[in-house]
């Protein structure tokens, strides 16, 4: 069976519907989408494997699934720093960042000199909202996780990649491929062009919800936040 996806625009009506008849906060969303990531990175990257996680932020929630996820593996024992260019005024992300300074997570400054000193990426640039061309100042960010040797896990899209579509033929991104993808709720259209490994997180949806939207809630196990899944979207 083929792997149901969620477009950009039903990802936002599902997002919407979530946090108003369904009475969710986005706060809550977040908070279960960045521990779904954060369980992802601990599964593909122990801890011995290397602490030094780079989290790129973008300026919106999936920058905030990031900061959430570096939280929880700041307690996990990593040793996570923040990439945080476009620092929102938005109460929930400030709150998130205190949170982050109050465990001593620093805040870097230039990305590519931080991701020489990374054991591993966390791409929460961009998600479902992205759209057109990559505009300044994550152009070099993009670049720089593409030509990178450091393993990069992305949370909802690799950040540049059209959500229908997959990478972009040319330009910023073209050569952007990386190791891991956490789809939160549900894949989007990009997956068919993702060759890494799969998972899927954001364990709050209601089956009737996933009904209305014409895709199947995965089969989690015990208490985890997320499944791994092959190209079909079936359980590995
Ligand atoms: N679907 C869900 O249930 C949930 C979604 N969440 C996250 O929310 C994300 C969607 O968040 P948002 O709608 O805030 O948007 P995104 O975080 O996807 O990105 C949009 C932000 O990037 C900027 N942007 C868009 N295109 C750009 C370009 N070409 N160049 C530079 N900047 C650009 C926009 O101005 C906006 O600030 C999802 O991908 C997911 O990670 C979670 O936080 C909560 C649960
Ligand atoms: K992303």
């Amino acid at each position: 069976m083929a792997l149901k996806t969620l477009s950009a625009k039903a990802a936002a009506a599902l997002d919407r519907e979530l946090m108003s008849t369904g009475a969710f906060s986005i706060d809550q969303l977040m908070e279960l989408a960045g521990l779904s990531v954060s369980q992802v990175v601990y599964r593909v990257h122990p801890v011995n494997k290397g602490r030094r996680i780079l989290v790129a932020v973008g300026p919106g929630n999936n920058g905030g699934d990031g900061l959430v996820a570096a939280r929880h593996l700041r307690h996990y024992g990593y040793q996570p720093a923040i990439y945080y260019p476009k620092r929102s005024k938005n109460d929930l992300y400030q709150r998130l960042a205190k949170q982050l300074e109050d465990l001593d997570v620093p805040f870097v400054d230039d990305f590519s000199t931080a991701l020489q000193s990374a054991d591993h990426v966390i791409d929460a640039v961009f998600g479902f909202s992205f759209s057109g061309e990559v505009r300044e100042p994550f152009p070099a960010v993009i670049q720089a996780m593409a030509e990178s040797k450091v393993p990069v896990t992305s949370v909802d899209a690799p950040s540049s990649w059209d959500i229908e579509q997959g990478p972009p033929k040319t330009g910023v991104g073209s050569n952007f491929h990386p190791d891991v993808l956490v789809s939160l709720t549900a894949p989007k259209p990009l997956v068919k062009h993702f060759k890494g490994r799969h998972f899927i997180g954001g364990r709050f949806v209601a089956p009737g919800i996933a009904k209305k939207y014409d895709f199947d809630v995965p089969a989690y196990e015990g208490v985890d936040q997320v499944v791994e899944v092959g190209p079909e979207g079936l359980k590995l």
